[in-house]
């Protein structure tokens, strides 16, 4: 059980946002606790990102992600973490209605899985909602730039800024969501120039991904960084290999138990 004192010890909300220009704030996603146990050592927060319909339920895109599901994976990445903050993202349709709408979910989200803090997608256009929830108890994380929610909109997954004549709506994005009370705010699919300008003209923490080395900390899907994922985008470093040592690890098995190998001695009761 995740008690009130254990949550307060934790890396709290406004020990992220004085993190603005210091030492780069380390994060990636969980959606599973025993490997959100791992993150927990090194991340400052973890993200139960709605990329979660993708990673683990093979979505093709986050709209269809259910609010009960980011509860449950919420649940499970609190229970394995301990030092980390937990910010658990707002699934689309669960808060673009009206504020009123946004704060009963995202209390929701809060009170079921004693998260720290929501992230909502939208700039200038939420920023009455961020303002909302944050004069109300809730902390929120923005997300400008590449908003997947909107990806039928935007016609893919595009990366935002090519056309240096749209930056104006994106640093209009970002000062809107820090003026609202954001305590920082994901870059996500951005020119490298632009997340840099961006960087450089609010006074919250810029997360990037996709974006550029001067945000102030840098997030990554898990399963992206670790190799399980068949299509990595452009921005997606791979520093493991887990797809081809599960598959290794699969076959191996499927070989020992056509062959009698497995179970041997070790492996039963005499
Ligand atoms: N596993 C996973 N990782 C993610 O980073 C992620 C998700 N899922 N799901 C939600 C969104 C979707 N994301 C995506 C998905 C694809 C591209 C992509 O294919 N980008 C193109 C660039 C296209 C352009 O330049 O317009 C690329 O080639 O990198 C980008 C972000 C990021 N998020
Ligand atoms: C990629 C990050 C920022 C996200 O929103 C997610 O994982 O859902
Ligand atoms: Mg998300």
């Amino acid at each position: 059980m995740s008690t009130q004192t254990e949550t307060i010890r934790r890396i709290t909300v406004p020990q992220i946002a004085r993190r603005k220009g210091g030492t780069p704030i380390v994060s990636l996603t969980s959606y599973h606790a025993h490997t959100a146990a791992i993150v927990d050592k090194y991340a400052d927060f973890i993200l139960v990102g709605d990329s979660l319909g993708m990673v683990m339920h093979g979505m093709d895109s986050t709209v269809g992600v259910p609010l009960d599901l980011m509860i449950m994976h919420g649940q499970a990445v609190v229970r394995g973490t301990k030092k980390a903050l937990i910010v658990v993202d707002m699934p689309f349709g669960t808060y673009e209605e009206s504020p009123n709408m946004a704060f009963r979910n995202a209390a929701k989200i809060m009170k079921e899985t004693h998260c720290g803090a929501v992230k909502l997608e939208g700039g200038a256009r939420m920023a009455e909602t961020i303002r909302f929830l944050t004069q109300r108890g809730i902390p929120v994380m923005a997300h400008i730039g590449l908003t997947p929610q909107s990806s039928h909109v935007m016609g893919g997954f595009k990366t935002q800024g090519r056309d240096e004549d749209s930056w104006p709506l994106h640093e209009a994005d970002a000062k809107a969501v820090a003026e609202a009370g954001a305590f920082a705010v994901v870059l996500e699919g951005m020119v490298e120039p632009l997340a840099a300008r961006i960087t450089k003209q609010i006074d919250i923490p810029t997360i990037g991904i996709g974006a550029s080395a001067d945000c102030d900390g840098q997030i990554l899907v898990l399963e992206d960084m670790l190799g399980m994922n068949p299509w990595t985008p452009k921005f997606v470093k791979v520093y493991g290999t887990l797809g081809p040592m599960i598959e290794k690890a699969v076959s191996d098995y499927a070989t020992e138990v056509k062959d009698r190998s497995f179970p041997s001695e070790d492996e039963v009761y005499r």
